[in-house]
């Protein structure tokens, strides 16, 4: 059985963050493993309080899985301040550890600050650099490299930006633009050439949570050994088929569809 960690924050109503995670890598047949970062408490219509889990529990829950434990991938997502980033960095550091898909999550879609604004300099310095695969979307793109994105192009010259600053590969996600083609166009870079992978935007409020899921779907896909554009194409048709099955639970934004069956007749999970 391969063995994916996710290093997230708790989402009380369990469409984004750790939740969606373990939802994801179950899905993939993948066993999950989880290091919490903060506990928030949310629901579809918004975030009402974060608490940070101290470094020194976050430090040691990482110690208990690699001490123990064989991880095929690790999968980072809501990192709240300064000095979780940095603990969290220099813990993975004393690991061999392989397949890292960082997720930055910065503001969720209700608009709360999941990132502390002053975090995003230990972000880029710490994590990015230890990364497979960064996942930003189109304004997280834009915090980490200033570039206005709002075309094919300026996602390119974001990508190329970020992947200056030492990961391996990039990929910057179109689902927040609105772009001419109604297409929701994902771009990778690998510091050599670019990739796109492509879906038809769906009309849908419920998309809580489509950013932990696409990542934690790369990161399950590098767990079976697939290669990165491989994974990420993969992840695209998974959280492709989760917003079309998305439904409405609560008054506001509703999460996305993990059930096994329907990626399994998709083609998409081996047997
Ligand atoms: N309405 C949509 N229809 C089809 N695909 C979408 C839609 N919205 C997002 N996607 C796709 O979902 C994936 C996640 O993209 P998105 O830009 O929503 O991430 P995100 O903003 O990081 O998510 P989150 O807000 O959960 O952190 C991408 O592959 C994107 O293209
Ligand atoms: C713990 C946690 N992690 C990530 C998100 C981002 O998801 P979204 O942008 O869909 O609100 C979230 N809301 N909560």
């Amino acid at each position: 059985m391969k063995k994916a960690l996710t290093i997230a924050g708790s989402d009380t109503c369990g469409g984004a963050g750790i939740q969606a995670d373990l939802k994801t890598f179950s899905a993939h047949g993948v066993y999950g493993m989880s290091v919490i970062t903060a506990v928030t408490a949310q629901n579809t219509q918004g975030v009402f309080g974060v608490l940070d889990v101290t470094v020194d529990i976050i430090e040691k829950q990482i110690d208990a899985i690699f001490d123990d434990i064989d991880v095929d991938a690790v999968k980072i997502g809501m990192v709240s301040q300064t000095d979780t980033i940095k603990t969290i960095a220099s813990t993975l550091k004393k690991y061999s550890t392989k397949n890292i898909v960082l997720d930055p999550v910065m503001i969720s879609k209700s608009g709360y600050d999941l990132l502390k604004p002053e975090a995003k300099e230990a972000l880029i310095s710490e994590l990015i650099p230890l990364a497979t695969i960064i996942t930003p979307n189109a304004p997280e793109a834009e915090v980490i490299t200033g570039i206005k994105i709002e075309s094919i192009q300026d996602m390119e010259e974001a990508a190329k930006k970020i992947y200056d600053l030492g990961v391996e590969n990039v990929l910057v996600k179109g689902g927040h633009l609105s772009l001419e083609s109604k297409e929701a166009i994902d771009v990778l870079y690998n510091g050599q050439d670019f990739r796109y992978y492509k879906s038809p935007i769906i009309e849908t409020k419920n998309t809580h949570g489509t950013g932990c899921t696409l990542s934690s779907a790369i990161a399950s896909n590098l767990a079976l050994g697939n290669n990165i554009e491989r994974s990420v194409e993969l992840a695209k048709s998974y959280i492709t088929i989760a917003i079309e099955n998305s439904f409405s639970i609560g008054k506001g934004v509703g999460p996305t569809h993990h059930f096994y069956e329907l990626y399994k007749k998709a083609g998409l999970l081996s047997e």
